[in-house]
């Protein structure tokens, strides 16, 4: 049986971006129920709840001075100001999460993933961007949903040019049409992801194994 050290792994920072209702939050909760290694990266914002939206699980609701004091003790590994309001990624719970060898997903958009690869987290980052099948989708979907007010959705087809035009700054495009193969898609690039050679740092140990036993046995 191969030694523990070529399971060990560097967690990965899944970030995923989109305009508003093209189907990151759909897809991400598939992810999070389905893959036990990936944990969600629950961000602070100062935007009111939805109906249905829980504290602590899909936000931190925080008011704008409680959120300046985030920023000003450098609580935020990043943080944007999207749609009027402003959001951040605590940093405390992505690094504890790192250092145990988790995945983490981020759903943030395209200001929060550029500051992410200015950081030192650079080369853990896996960069994700969905795109809806056609514009009149994504209004259809954003007004199914049926969490916002008319004119909250007009400001966010408003901005979905604005938002759609940063897409070559990722990785991975996935146009979301049928979201069982978008989903299909996003644990193919998870899986492949997790065995990048510099993502795996027991590897050289590893190796440094099949060296030894193979001198071992010549000297037999
Ligand atoms: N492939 C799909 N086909 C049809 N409907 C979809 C698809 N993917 C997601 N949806 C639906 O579209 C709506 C918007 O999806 P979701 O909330 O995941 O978008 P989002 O990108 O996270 O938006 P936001 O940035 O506003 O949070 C939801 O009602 C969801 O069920
Ligand atoms: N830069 C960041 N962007 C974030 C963060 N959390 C969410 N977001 C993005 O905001 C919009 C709107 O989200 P909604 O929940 O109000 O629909 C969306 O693009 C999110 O990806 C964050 O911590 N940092």
């Amino acid at each position: 049986m191969p030694h523990k050290s070529v399971h060990s792994r560097r967690g990965l920072m899944l970030v995923m971006s989109s305009p508003s209702g093209a189907g990151k939050t759909t897809l991400t909760r598939r992810l999070l129920e389905d893959d036990k290694d990936v944990v969600m990266s629950v961000s602070a914002t100062t935007r009111p709840p939805r109906p249905g939206e829980v504290d602590g699980k899909d936000y931190y609701f925080v008011s704008p001075e409680r959120f300046n004091e985030m920023v000003e003790n450098d609580r935020l590994l990043e943080y944007a100001t999207v749609f009027g309001n402003k959001y951040g990624t605590p940093r405390e719970p992505v690094e504890q999460a790192l250092l145990w060898g988790r995945d983490v997903i981020f759903d943030i958009d395209w200001q929060g993933t550029q500051q992410l690869m200015s950081s030192s987290k650079a080369i853990d980052l896996v960069r994700i961007f969905i795109l809806p099948p056609s514009i009149a989708s994504l209004e259809s979907r954003l007004k199914k949903r049926g969490q916002d007010s008319e004119e909250t959705i007009a400001g966010r087809m408003a901005k979905a040019e604005s938002e759609i035009s940063h897409w070559a700054e990722y990785d991975y495009v996935l146009v979301n049409d049928d979201l069982e193969e978008t989903y299909a898609d996003l644990k193919a690039i998870v899986r492949a992801e997790r065995y990048r050679r510099e993502r795996r740092p027991g590897m050289s140990e590893f190796v440094r194994g099949l060296m030894d036993e193979r001198a071992n046995r010549e000297a037999e």
